[in-house]
């Protein structure tokens, strides 16, 4: 059993919480880190939102929130009910007065209870949240914010936004949340750098001819257009998720795992990220859009008709070719893909080593060369180094690839958490590790702003790619003018 690490008593607000993240991952995630007695029971959870509602309407939208997406196993009657117990509901339009007094009120009758407020709204009124809690005298010594992504939809909107909630918390009271952060395998691939001589040594471009790294997701918008509609795959996805799982493979190592010390080196790796002139954003990028395919075995309609639109120009899909400069990555191409309603939800990092020109096998099996590094972020969590291995028996010499592997859940055995359980205590502890620090979100936009200059310039529009393939065949062709092939593990 995981160990369980319990944190003090806490007031969590809420804002956004009848959204789409608060009921799929928020309130799950704390039920299982209240089921697990990580936190006591005289911390409250306070909803948010602008709907008409009560608490006790609130608890029954919250019930069936949970009931839906946590596993019947772990959906304790008992432990539910007194979850339920913890929430509160307030009705507060952050861009109106109504429900303020009456919410600041309630938090301050705990002025020294740590206090977490979690913005799960549109990150256009992230500003105004915090400019109206200083305003009504909400914000205390213990209180903390949580931004969630992408903050801002470029880098002057990601400035000002930082810029009005750093008027009202310091620094080390912002959590800039990327969710993959908290996930156990992202953070597992500093254990793998750092932790193992064997790899540290072969992680240079003397040794590695490239890296891929897949995000595939088979479900659609899923409800989410009106977001999803402004942001797209680059937004959504790169920006934030994909960018931090690059700073991760292609980090040096920190002085120590003290916050600012790994934050500091993710930072040197997102500003020595090769930057795209707008004019060459041809040549390595390439974004689709899905149309009506199959999705998880069923028809399924394609973006415009899940948006209810006629047209959009907006990206669900996006491959890139990225360069480090550094004199670790030169020359060693970073291949990145993300799309929605692709045939498999699937995240995976391959690092494939170079194979020496030279064999004393048969040149038909040495071009068999596996050679590559699989780390699988997500699910069948684990990790598999393939290899040449001689094919037992007589009958001449045969080589066959073979993994040797490492699964997450048999070396463990034991539930993964959600990212969103780990991160939410490291709010109430007040450990910043795990999140993104102003510069890094800000570098990060620095380095994609170009990219949608160039698309806009060109007024590049999204190929389409049917749902359930693997995205549009320019995204194959991207790497195999290269003389590489995106690899797809089927198991
Ligand atoms: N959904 C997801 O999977 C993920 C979402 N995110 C991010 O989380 C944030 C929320 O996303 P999501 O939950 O999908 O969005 P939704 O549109 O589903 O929810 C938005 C929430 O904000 C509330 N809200 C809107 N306007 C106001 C207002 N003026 N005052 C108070 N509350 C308001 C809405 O409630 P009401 O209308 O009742 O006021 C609702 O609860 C976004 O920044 C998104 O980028 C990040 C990662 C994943
Ligand atoms: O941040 C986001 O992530 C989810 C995918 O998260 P995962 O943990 O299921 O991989 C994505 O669906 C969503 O569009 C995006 O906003």
């Amino acid at each position: 059993m995981a160990r369980i690490l319990p944190v003090a008593s806490f007031d969590g607000v809420v804002f956004g919480a009848t959204g789409d993240l608060t009921m799929r991952k928020l309130l799950p995630a704390l039920f299982h880190r209240f089921r697990d007695r990580q936190f006591p029971d005289s911390s409250r959870i306070i909803a948010v939102a602008r709907t008409e509602l009560d608490t006790e309407g609130y608890r029954k939208r919250a019930e069936a929130a949970l009931r839906q997406h946590v596993d019947a196993a772990s959906l304790d009657e008992d432990m539910l009910t007194a979850f339920l117990d913890l929430l509160r509901y307030h009705l507060v339009d952050a861009l109106g007065e109504q429900g303020w007094p009456e919410l600041v009120a309630s938090l301050n009758e705990r002025p020294d209870q740590v206090r977490a407020y979690y913005l799960a709204t549109s990150p256009d009124l992230y500003g105004t949240i915090c400019q109206r809690l200083a305003q009504h005298g909400g914000i205390t010594p213990q209180s903390r914010v949580v931004l969630e992504k992408p903050i801002g939809r470029d880098l002057a909107s990601a400035q000002a936004i930082n810029n009005a909630v750093g008027a009202v918390l310091p620094e080390k009271q912002i959590f800039r949340i990327d969710h993959y952060l908290g996930k156990e395998t992202v953070q597992n691939l500093m254990a793998l750098r750092f932790a193992n001589p064997i790899f540290e040594r072969l992680w240079h471009a003397d040794t590695i001819d490239h890296v891929q790294i897949t995000v595939a997701e088979t479900v659609g918008v899923e409800g989410r257009g009106g977001y999803y509609n402004g942001s797209g795959a680059l937004r959504d996805m790169v920006q934030n998720h994909m960018l931090q799982l690059l700073c991760l493979l292609a980090m040096e190592s920190p002085i120590s795992l003290d916050t600012d010390a790994v934050r500091d080196e993710k930072l040197k790796v997102l500003r020595a990220l090769q930057r795209v002139d707008p004019h060459e954003v041809n040549g390595c990028t390439v974004r689709g859009q899905y149309s009506a395919g199959i999705a998880d075995g069923r028809p399924v309609p394609g973006y415009l008709a899940d948006l209810g639109a006629e047209s959009s120009n907006t990206e669900t899909f996006v491959a890139l070719k990225m360069q480090v400069n550094s004199w670790r990555w030169a020359g060693v191409p970073f291949y990145l893909r993300t799309g929605k309603r692709l045939p498999r939800k699937v995240s995976e990092i391959v690092v494939q080593f170079r194979t020496p020109p030279f064999s004393i096998y048969p040149r038909d099996q040495h071009e068999l060369q596996p050679n590559r590094l699989l780390i699988r972020l997500q699910p069948a969590e684990g990790m598999r180094l393939e290899m040449m291995t001689k094919e037992p028996g007589p009958g001449g010499l045969h080589l066959r690839p073979t993994g040797l592997d490492i699964s997450f859940e048999k070396a463990f055995g034991q539930r993964y958490p959600d990212a969103y359980e780990r991160l939410l205590m490291d709010v109430v502890r007040g450990n910043t590790t795990l999140f993104m620090r102003r510069d890094e979100v800000e570098a990060a936009w620095s380095w994609v702003e170009p990219i949608l200059q160039g698309w806009n310039d060109r007024r590049d529009t999204p190929r389409p790619y049917l749902a359930g393939s693997w995205g549009p065949t320019a995204a194959i062709a991207m790497i195999e003018r290269d003389g590489r092939t995106w690899y797809e593990s089927f198991d």
